[in-house]
């Protein structure tokens, strides 16, 4: 790797990515001067890879030291066996990529790109690639000056503006290259550009590299899956999964980047530690948008790097604010770039205008200002928006992150932390694509992801629900479930079918229907708590010996799981259980709610009166309009109701990944207790038809109108409430009490103050605490 090398961890979540194209055949580099001619069978447009060839029998290696490692091999230095010329050998050992969970398909791709740049000049080049027992090799054009970061830095005083504008119209170009072949590099940076020649020659030429990472788009779709190298990463992309994605303009962000570091031989987002400024950069996950921290990391990058006491020329500093524009619509593309006056008539040698830029740094806050605005202003909007479909209980339905990964893939199946079987109910990164069981992940020390320690708010909200999941036992729930999940279900639907009535003042009406009492003394018994004797919701527990009926608050007082009015164990114990694992969960959720909309109501300053009118979802529960005449029973029927519902579903143990596209299970999966298959929230909205049933075994005892009906909604709400969550961490500023440690922002108690509507749950004091961290997930650049 380079020398701007990200922390293991971030490396392997910047590669690890499934590979953007499919199975494409492999294609080959283009033949150059001095490539042996039998070897020219082997580099034709589209070739099978010939088994049993040997490096040894190709090229011979120069011994010694290597020309460089990356993180998953070597790269030798070698020459043709036949001809002479010199290649540069990328040998990727494919036990490590093993280790490291890397797909091989993933050099297949790269090579594959490798082979839609043969001949351009701008890209290194691929002579051939062979894939024996225990490596990949990868023979290329061996670059004489190295990658462009370490020539730069073994420099003395930098690059004058005209060299810096050479190397930024071959970058430029390669990647206009690119992008006219719908290919997004996504990894562009110095370490990644290779120099045939000394970097100070006028004749150097640029190489890019590396297309471990890159994918085809197709123009006009963005793309979602966050990849790259922190301190490149383009606005949107570190937005995500928030922003609504990312197009080929991340390239031209990580070009500006890369211009910002030819002309300071720094990068605009790495403190002089070498640091990612992630508390500036990735607070909460957003960082550049929000004023002044934005404001603080230019001072501070500004001093870090002395970049004023570079005065480069105004010409440049536009080009470079046209780059880093955070807009990516309004950022320029690479056409436009190459176009610009920086580029087509650079400065000269002798800085003419240098006097000019007296006191004008490259980086000015006024240049970004506008677009961050513009930043902000979507997420206004974007906040508004949730408020508004939670309103509606239609929210959630696009948002989904579609993660394609093998359903077998050992990162969903296994604990990334104790190596047992992840479960369906633990907690799934979205950047490295591991998981954590529960038992583990009620044990982080902090809410990010244990292996590429990528904050995530959704850790401390799965912790919570992970420290009531663990409360019981999955296995047995499922084998006493398919009762409770009838009933449920049965829960389920007639909620469903009151939940669009819900906003035009409808009654919410359940009939649970599993225990009927049928005789007016059995009615009577069931019609009131037997403990509290307040009369009975729907969803009170009744016990199926004697009829009694006991409340929740009630239920939840027993000392034993047994009937509190005939005693009995055996037919009580595990219907209670679930009841209360129900309630339980019904209360986490709604207190992750409360919260959540609560941080929405206190930060955000415009919309607050819409805000504090529909609130959380919770408070749409509480004010859940009723008849009038039992209207509080009818609430709290409703609210028990679907605490059962969505209990028990999250109870299931459902396969891992979704059978129609693989995206990885959740709680509101429809799974089939016949066949354990599952069917993610996304697909049971899209594919299944007006007749549902199970994928797997036809069968339609779950999967019927009835039960997609139900799931569709309980989705929702889980959505809407995870929406009002991000909007806490995003606009509830004022609710994180950090404290400032020069260019480190550290909370000192990174709690959400519940607001003054908020009743804590009891439970809520066991609350794992949101911690916005320092993170060292993107942290350790080294330099
Ligand atoms: N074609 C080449 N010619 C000369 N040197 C090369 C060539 N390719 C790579 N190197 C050297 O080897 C180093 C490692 O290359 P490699 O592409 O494996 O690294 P990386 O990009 O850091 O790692 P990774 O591919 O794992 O992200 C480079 O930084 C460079 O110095």
């Amino acid at each position: 790797m380079g020398q701007t090398a990200v922390s293991q961890a971030e490396q392997v979540g910047a590669v690890t990515a499934p590979p953007a194209v499919g199975s494409k055949k492999v294609q080959h580099a283009p033949r150059t001067d001095g490539v042996p001619p039998q070897q020219s069978s082997m580099l034709g447009d589209i070739v099978s890879v010939v088994v049993g060839r040997k490096l040894e029998d190709i090229v011979e290696l120069k011994k010694g030291k290597p020309l460089g490692h990356g993180a998953f091999g070597t790269v030798w230095k070698g020459k043709f066996l036949e001809g002479g010329k010199a290649v540069a050998v990328k040998t990727l050992d494919k036990q490590k990529m093993k280790q490291l969970k890397v797909p091989d398909s993933l050099v297949m791709s790269e090579v594959e790109f490798m082979g839609d740049c043969k001949g351009q000049q701008w890209f290194v080049q691929l002579y051939d690639f062979l894939d024996t027992s225990s490596s990949f090799h990868l023979v290329l054009e061996y670059c004489d000056g190295g990658n462009l970061e370490d020539a730069a830095r073994a420099l003395e005083g930098g690059f004058s503006e005209l060299r810096a504008s050479d190397l930024m119209k071959q970058l430029l170009s390669g990647i206009s290259f690119l992008h006219s072949k719908q290919i997004c590099h996504r990894d562009i940076k110095p370490q990644n550009a290779m120099l045939l020649g000394h970097v100070q020659k006028p004749h150097a030429r640029l190489r890019l590299g590396d297309f471990g990472i890159a994918v085809r788009f197709q123009p006009g779709k963005l793309l979602t899956e966050k990849l790259g190298t922190p301190a490149f990463m383009a606005p949107e992309m570190h937005m995500l999964p928030r922003s609504a994605g990312y197009d080929s303009k991340v390239d031209l962000w990580a070009a500006g980047t890369f211009m910002v570091f030819l002309l300071a031989l720094e990068y605009p987002f790495v403190d002089n530690k070498g640091c990612l400024l992630k508390n500036d950069l990735l607070r909460g996950d957003l960082p550049i948008w929000e004023g002044n921290a934005f404001q603080s990391l230019f001072r501070n990058v500004q001093e870090a790097t002395g970049l004023c006491r570079k005065r480069p020329s105004p010409v440049a500093r536009d080009l470079v604010r046209r780059l880093l524009t955070p807009k990516r619509q309004v950022r320029c593309n690479a056409k436009e770039a190459l176009q610009h006056r920086w580029i087509t008539s650079p400065p000269s040698e002798t800085r003419a205008d240098e006097a000019q830029a007296q006191d004008a740094p490259l980086l000015q806050w006024s240049d970004f200002e506008e677009g961050l605005t513009g930043i902000q202003r979507e997420f206004q909007r974007a906040a508004e928006e949730v408020v508004q479909a939670v309103e509606n209980i239609q929210i959630g339905s696009d948002l989904e992150q579609q993660i394609l990964l093998d359903p077998k893939d050992d990162r969903l199946k296994n604990c990334v932390v104790c190596f047992q079987e992840s479960g369906h109910f633990g907690f799934f990164c979205k950047q490295c694509y591991h998981s954590v069981c529960i038992q583990c992940l009620v044990k982080l020390p902090k809410p990010e992801c244990p292996h590429c320690r990528k904050p995530a708010s959704d850790v401390a909200a799965a912790q919570h629900l992970a420290k009531i999941a663990e409360a019981f036992d999955a296995q047995a729930a499922l084998q006493a479930g398919s009762v409770a999940w009838k009933a449920a279900l049965e829960v389920g639907s007639n909620v469903a079918e009151n939940l669009g009535k819900v906003g035009a003042d409808a009654v919410v009406d359940i009939d649970l229907g599993h225990i009927r009492p049928v005789t007016e003394e059995q009615r009577k018994r069931s019609s009131a708590c037997c403990v509290c004797d307040t009369p009975a919701g729907a969803t009170n527990h009744v016990c199926p010996e004697c009829f009694a009926s006991v409340c929740f608050p009630c239920a939840k007082k027993l000392k034993e799981r047994q009937c509190p009015s005939c005693g009995d164990v055996d037919h009580n114990a595990e219907p209670l259980k679930h009841y209360l694992a129900a309630a339980e969960a019904w209360d986490a959720a709604m207190g992750l709610a409360t919260r959540a909309g609560e941080g929405v109501m206190s930060a955000l300053s415009t919309g607050a009166e819409a805000l504090t009118t529909r609130g959380a979802i919770a408070t749409s529960f509480d004010t859940t309009p009723t008849d009038g005449a039992d209207g509080g029973a009818l609430t709290s029927e409703y609210d028990q109701a679907l605490r059962r519902a969505i209990s028990v579903q999250a109870q299931l143990r459902v396969s891992h990944a979704c059978e129609l596209c693989s995206a990885p299970s959740s709680a509101f999966d429809l799974a089939c207790g016949k066949c354990a298959v599952s069917l993610c929230s996304s697909c049971v909205r899209t594919r299944l038809g007006p007749d549902p049933c199970c994928p797997g075994c036809g069968d339609r005892e779950v999967f019927n109108v009835k039960a997609v009906q139900f799931q569709r909604n309980a989705s929702q709400i889980s959505s809407s409430a995870s929406q009002l969550w991000d909007g806490l961490l995003y606009f509830g500023q004022g609710l994180f009490n950090i404290e400032s440690t020069g260019t480190e922002q550290v909370p000192a108690a990174p709690l959400l103050v519940p607001g003054p509507r908020h009743q804590p749950h009891s439970k809520d004091q066991n609350l794992p605490r949101l911690v916005i961290d320092d993170g060292e997930v993107t942290t350790e650049v080294s330099l």
